[in-house]
């Protein structure tokens, strides 16, 4: 395909995103009804459409209007590309633009500029203050690749070096002692041999980092109470070097975790009713995603007030249910990627408020301006 088809590949998905469909199935059913589209063109018709969705009213703004095609002309005006290239009206390419599109658009302002749905603006500048705007401006833009060095097969250099053989160049990342970051051959990454025999995980640097922040001592029994796909799971079980039991409420979401943790050579039992007492039970709680916004940002335009309400009791009725299966002088870990307050802090005080003789010994945020996503993890003892 010309760079100019997979333009308009590009506005045919995001017309059938702004008609409601998830982006992941519009991307899916495009490519099934083009099968003359190679490996290539999916990937860079999928860079195009994430990019635009991560400045979904940015590129409106400045292309127009919300069609498919207005997105990809403002997106042509953010980024400095002649439209003239792109809507060229040959082959599969977009049809040229009229005087009355040429005319369109206005520079975007305010939450607008910063790709943040009005609500919520006033919610960042509350919560992060002088760090508001960057936080935003950092969630418009590709996150990186990080890996996770598996230390139960390998060790940081080891991994590599063996990645390096394989055409994939990295660079250890200061917020974890685990953690590479992918400088060149991202996209190889899992078609690697280090991939497949368990050296290395795909998993975001800041999500180590809370790994890296748990209480964890040998031989402690430890549960991962939201563990879903289990990337945690995995981290905690190597840093422990011991097992971890891992539940989720909706277990399918749970499935490759046997095959996962066997590739690691990690011992995960998969619980249905866990049943305590545990000397640390971790929930990485559903939450509104805000921190990660940059690798699904679908979620900031799905999200609204009454999700996040209903989001933070959710949160708050697992902290209550958890609080019961972790033992005396145990540790209860909350975590989430989210970058508001009330998912975040506002969460460990109610639940100190409605749970006498538990502390919080440790509160920590990361921040996007250390290099991975938005996170944040308390640990509560019950003493
Ligand atoms: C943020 S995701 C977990 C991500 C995972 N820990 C990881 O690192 O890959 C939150 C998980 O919580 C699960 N969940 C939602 N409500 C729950 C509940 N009431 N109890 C337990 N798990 C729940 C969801 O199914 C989802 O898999």
């Amino acid at each position: 395909m010309t760079p100019a088809a997979r333009w308009a590949a590009a506005a045919a998905v995001l017309d059938q995103i702004e008609a409601g469909e998830p982006a992941e199935k519009a991307l899916t059913t495009w490519a099934r009804k083009s099968r003359f589209a190679g490996s290539k063109d999916r990937a860079a018709i999928r860079d195009h459409v994430y990019d635009i969705l991560r400045c979904w009213r940015s590129t409106a703004a400045l292309g127009g209007g919300t069609s498919g095609r207005a997105r990809v002309l403002g997106r042509l005006r953010q980024t400095g590309q002649d439209p003239a290239t792109v809507f060229i009206g040959e082959g599969y390419a977009l049809d040229p633009l009229s005087d009355e599109e040429l005319a369109a658009g206005h520079a975007p302002d305010g939450a607008e500029a910063l790709d943040l749905p009005d609500w919520i603006q006033g919610i960042f500048v509350n919560d992060l203050a002088d760090k508001a705007e960057a936080t935003a401006e950092a969630l418009r833009h590709r996150a990186q690749v990080f890996l996770r060095v598996n230390l139960l097969t390998t060790d940081r250099n080891s991994a590599q070096t063996a990645l390096q053989a394989e055409g994939v160049e990295t660079a250890p990342h200061p917020l974890s002692d685990t953690a590479l970051e992918v400088t060149e051959g991202a996209r190889r990454v899992s078609q690697t041999e280090a991939f497949r025999t368990g050296l290395v995980e795909l998993q975001d640097v800041a999500s180590q980092a809370v790994v890296d922040a748990l209480p964890l001592k040998d031989g402690m029994r430890c549960l991962d109470y939201c563990a879903g796909g289990g990337g945690k799971t995995l981290a905690l079980a190597a840093r422990l070097r011991g097992p971890v039991e891992a539940h989720d409420a909706d277990p399918r979401r749970m499935s490759d975790l046997p095959d996962r943790a066997l590739r690691a050579g990690a011992s995960v039992r998969l619980v249905d009713r866990p049943k305590g007492p545990y000397d640390l039970v971790l929930c990485d709680v559903p939450c509104s995603g805000s921190g990660s916004w940059r690798r699904a940002p679908e979620g900031k335009w799905r999200l609204t007030p009454d999700r996040l309400a209903a989001l933070t009791q959710t949160q708050a009725g697992i902290l209550d249910r958890v609080a019961g299966l972790v033992g005396l002088g145990g540790a209860l870990a909350y975590a989430t990627c989210s970058v508001l307050n009330c998912e975040n802090e506002a969460q460990i005080d109610g639940f100190l408020s409605r749970h006498p003789g538990w502390v919080c010994t440790k509160q920590t945020r990361f921040g996007l301006d250390q290099g991975g996503d938005g996170f944040f993890v308390a640990v509560l003892t019950r003493t």
